[in-house]
């Protein structure tokens, strides 16, 4: 196609046709990447390379829009790269994804789109103290201009009570939220079940910042009903008309070049390299922003020489910087945790399952999404969901919890040895935490409904266990960095998730739900006890729903952070971080929402400084 054809004529797939130098060079063109090079690059001022590991790619498990997760299961993709053992899942491995491709993860996400809530983003302001620019209304404007609001049909909205409010959004970016054409019947029902909770509010918007049941778009283009990411919201047909605009793709970033502390540039291979042999550099003259996720950004940082000094010497690298927050602080949301159920008088066809169930039904919305790209495969992987704070799913224990994280020694589920930088910052996150999870304007528990009868996996959406990510010593460069994700390492979380199936049992068991005949599945019906939920977890849970974020904290230096609010890395000059490494800590919210407003936040703070 048209879009395919133009991308492929501008790319450089050979490190020898990229040039000697460019005002900035971003490292992996993902979601953050691609926004950041995109705002760089609109006035015609300054030079801007992308190397990206992946390939330009536009298969349909891409662009499909139905069901959500083609992405997935197409291994040409994906990074191949799995967890050290799990200790807390009985010494489970999980597998790590990420996106592999031009638009990274933003490429084969579920095409959720969700903010997180105010009392979020004030969080991460407060490491810093009262007058950050990182707060909610400092974010809100970058939201706005992040993404392009299509509102749901009136008839969609009329017959499912979705409430929205376009004030929350903007319509100027070519990244696109919009909702499908339909909706399955029985999740309004879901959703009203909710409101049958004390507490459960539905705010105004998705957008609006507060916790609640409510309806949700997908990042996909409304027209011809395709995924809308970072490559075709701010490549395509961008990179392509503008000279001062480079992209260099199949090729992998090792190192960061110093020179008296500066960054200068960064050496390159091919991505299937497993050598130095064929390496080239490319110099910087202002900046190099650091875009490769979170997965792989603290793997360039700590192969730069920039991170912990210990970690550097023992895999023979010259220290540039010590740095210990960098690979720390590492979290994800958690799934598979809560309970499923089946509701076994369940009529309220038709339902997600019938796609796959009921030929008839099938051939039905294929005619129709391949006439108008309209009808029930307009649907990605949900639109609708509570999230909702602790006080809400367990009125009972909420002030007990807090109190005990108040309590904590936080240096007791850190790794031994952890640099009191690390500790005092993390300690810092504990506190702020334990006063969310006190008051109501932050969600920790995450349902989302797809309308069918076989429902329930939970999401937890402020684990307060660390994980790490190291390079492997061995072979710091060519092989995939080491990941741990030290699931329910701090025992919190476990008492949390307790509380997380009892209301999961209540929300099915307690409410007009009741009337479909209730069966729980997992963890079962004769599983009560505390330390019997915590068992069945350790056997189930799933510790990521693929939203890393945390390895190259924005904290204060003494916290343990790796950037400052300037997004630039402490100890040198002219490197920065954009992507969902700079989080401190999880949005209540799935990620690339956040990703998106955090890089756009970021061009205006380089261009700021250019
Ligand atoms: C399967 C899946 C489902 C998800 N579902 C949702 C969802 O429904 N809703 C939601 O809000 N969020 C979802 N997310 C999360 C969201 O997509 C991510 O948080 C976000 O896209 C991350 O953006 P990023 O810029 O930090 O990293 P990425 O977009 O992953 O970009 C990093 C880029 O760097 C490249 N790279 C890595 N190493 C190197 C190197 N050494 N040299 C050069 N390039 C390199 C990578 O190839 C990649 O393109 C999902 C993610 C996945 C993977």
């Amino acid at each position: 196609d048209r879009a395919q054809s133009l991308a492929h004529s501008k790319i450089l797939t050979r490190g020898e046709d990229v040039q000697e130098q460019y005002d900035y060079i971003v490292v992996g063109g993902g979601t953050a990447g691609l926004t950041v090079a995109d705002r760089l690059t609109e006035k015609g001022k300054y030079s801007v390379l992308v190397i990206e590991f992946g390939v330009f790619q536009n298969s349909s498990s891409v662009t499909t829009v139905s069901y959500g997760f083609f992405g997935l299961i197409d291994p040409a993709l994906n990074f191949n790269i799995t967890s050290v053992p799990q200790t807390g899942l009985n010494g489970r491995t999980v597998d790590v994804i990420v996106g592999k491709m031009l638009g990274g993860s933003s490429g084969h996400n579920g095409l959720q789109v969700h903010r997180g809530q105010k009392a979020d983003y004030d969080r991460w302001g407060s490491y810093f103290g009262r007058r950050s620019q990182w707060s909610w209304d400092g974010l809100l404007p970058y939201f706005k201009k992040a993404w392009h609001f299509h509102p749901p049909s009136p008839e969609l909205a009329r017959a499912n009570n979705i409430k929205y409010d376009a004030r929350y959004w903007g319509t100027s970016s070519n990244i696109h939220a919009s909702f499908p054409t339909y909706a399955f019947p029985f999740l309004k029902t879901e959703i009203a079940a909710f409101g049958e909770i004390p507490g459960v509010q539905f705010p105004p918007d998705s957008g609006a910042g507060l916790p609640g049941a409510f309806w949700y778009p997908t990042s996909a283009d409304p027209g011809p009903m395709l995924r809308s990411f970072s490559r075709t919201g701010h490549w395509d047909g961008v990179a392509q008309t503008r000279s001062n605009y480079h992209t260099v793709t199949g090729q992998k970033v090792l190192k960061v070049l110093f020179k008296n502390k500066r960054a200068t540039g960064v050496t390159f291979v091919p991505a299937n390299a497993t050598s130095g042999k064929y390496a080239r550099s490319v110099k910087a003259k202002k900046e190099v922003i650091l875009a490769a996720g979170t997965i792989h950004t603290p793997q360039i940082l700590q192969g730069s020489g920039v991170g912990p000094a210990k970690l550097l010497r023992e895999a023979k690298i010259d220290v540039v910087v010590d740095l210990p927050g960098v690979g720390t602080n590492f979290q994800d949301h958690p799934f598979q945790v809560g309970a499923l159920f089946n509701l076994t008088k369940f009529t309220a066809h038709p339902d997600p399952n019938d796609l796959f169930l009921n030929q008839t039904f099938l051939a039905e919305a294929q005619a129709e999404y391949n006439a108008n790209r309209t009808g029930p495969l307009s649907i990605a992987s949900g639109n609708a969901a509570s999230f909702l704070p602790l006080r809400v799913i367990s009125p009972t224990a909420f002030s007990q919890i807090a109190d005990k994280c108040e309590a904590q020694d936080p240096a007791a589920y850190l790794p031994p040895g952890t640099d009191k930088t690390v500790v005092d910052g993390y300690a810092a996150q504990i506190r702020a935490h334990a006063r969310d999870l006190r008051g109501a304007g932050s969600a920790v528990y995450n349902l989302f409904v797809r309308g069918t009868y076989n429902e329930g996996s939970a999401i937890y959406l402020h684990p307060l266990s660390r994980g790490i990510i190291k390079i492997n010593s061995a072979d710091p460069y060519f092989a995939e960095p080491i990941i741990d994700y030290r699931a329910l390492s701090n025992p919190a979380d476990a008492d949390i998730l307790v509380e997380f199936t009892r209301f999961t049992r209540r929300f099915f068991l307690d409410t007009s739900l009741s009337n479909y005949g209730p069966v729980e599945l997992w963890p079962g019906a004769n599983v009560t006890s505390p330390a019997d939920i915590i068992t069945a977890l350790r056997s189930f849970m799933i510790p990521s729903s693929f939203h890393p974020v945390g390895t190259a904290p924005m904290m204060p230096r003494k916290l343990g952070g790796v950037v400052d609010e300037d997004l630039l890395v402490y100890g040198v000059s002219g490197l920065s971080v954009v992507d969902a490494s700079i989080m401190p800590d999880l949005p209540g919210a799935y990620t690339q929402q956040t990703v998106y407003a955090i890089a756009e936040k970021a061009a205006d703070l380089i261009k700021a400084r250019a």
